[in-house]
């Protein structure tokens, strides 16, 4: 049974102004596990289709089922992870990832150890009382990613995390998260602008289109990579055919837009 699946999900924001349909007939759906992306270029309603499955939008027609529920009747907790991270610069790293258990009042000594170890794992190990500021952007994201670990959420929205990082602290961090994810069976889904970090980190790839936002491919990465840590995936000989083809269908989109604008 799928964990999360999407049934021909359409959206419209109505404005004073009138409506835009931001998705048509999505459709999609994901095993308990699976890390996938969605790329498209700006406006094709990726996060649309994020903030519908964070419950913060509730869609205009079609289904959206967590465990063959209704996502209103399931509490499966959804978590987040952002291009900026949201720590509290006046709460040390510790506080700030024992925040969600000390608001719903479950702060215990099992707890901070579990934080203390996840901190551990993603090499925070030794800052546990430093603040936020005198951290590098990708030793905040690191503790943001702990802070919505100890939530145990069972699907991670994760909205560009990396695009603020420079290129080097991206690959690592890239790297971190996804083993990360894979070794806790966290079921994902990523958005993205950039096909090299889709490619290396997903199962699969969801190419969008615009003006309506839909579905136009899905491609699935092969095992050879999705073996692979991000890292190493990048340098593998499987890689570069797979981008070419992905940047080759993005750029005939656009193309396609630009004729449609101008008619
Ligand atoms: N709150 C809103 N009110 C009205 N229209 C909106 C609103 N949010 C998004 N839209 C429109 O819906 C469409 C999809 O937007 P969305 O932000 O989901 O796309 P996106 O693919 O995430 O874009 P980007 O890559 O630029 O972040 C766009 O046409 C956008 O202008």
């Amino acid at each position: 049974m799928p964990i999360l699946e999407l049934r021909e999900v359409s959206h419209y924001y109505f404005t004073k102004k009138g409506y835009t349909k931001a998705l048509e007939n999505i459709s999609f759906s994901m095993e308990a596990g699976q890390f996938i992306s969605l790329l498209g270029p700006s406006g094709c309603g990726k996060s649309t289709i994020l903030s519908i499955v964070g419950r913060l939008l509730e869609n205009t027609s079609g289904k959206v089922l967590i465990h063959n529920e209704p996502i209103d009747k399931n509490e499966a907790e959804i978590g987040y992870m952002l291009q900026q991270d949201y720590l509290f610069p006046w709460k040390t790293v510790l506080d700030n990832v024992m925040l969600g258990p000390k608001i719903q009042k479950r702060q215990n000594k099992e707890l901070e150890d579990r934080a203390k170890k996840l901190l551990q794992e993603v090499g925070l190990g030794n800052v546990l009382s430093q603040y936020p500021k005198e951290l590098s952007g990708g030793m905040r994201q690191r503790a943001a990613l702990v802070r919505t670990l100890m939530n145990n959420p069972e699907i991670f929205l994760l909205d560009e995390p990396f695009s603020a990082l420079d290129f080097q602290t991206k690959l690592k961090l890239e790297d971190l998260v996804a083993t990360i994810l894979k070794n806790y069976h966290k079921t994902t889904i990523l958005v993205t602008h950039d096909i090299g970090e889709a490619i290396a980190m997903s199962d699969s790839i969801i190419i969008m289109h615009a003006n309506p936002g839909r579905i136009a491919h899905v491609y699935d990465v092969p095992e050879v990579l999705r073996n692979e840590t991000p890292m190493i995936a990048r340098k593998h000989e499987a890689f570069q055919p797979l981008f070419d083809k992905i940047w080759q269908d993005l750029e005939e989109t656009e193309s396609k837009e630009k004729i449609g604008d101008s008619t």
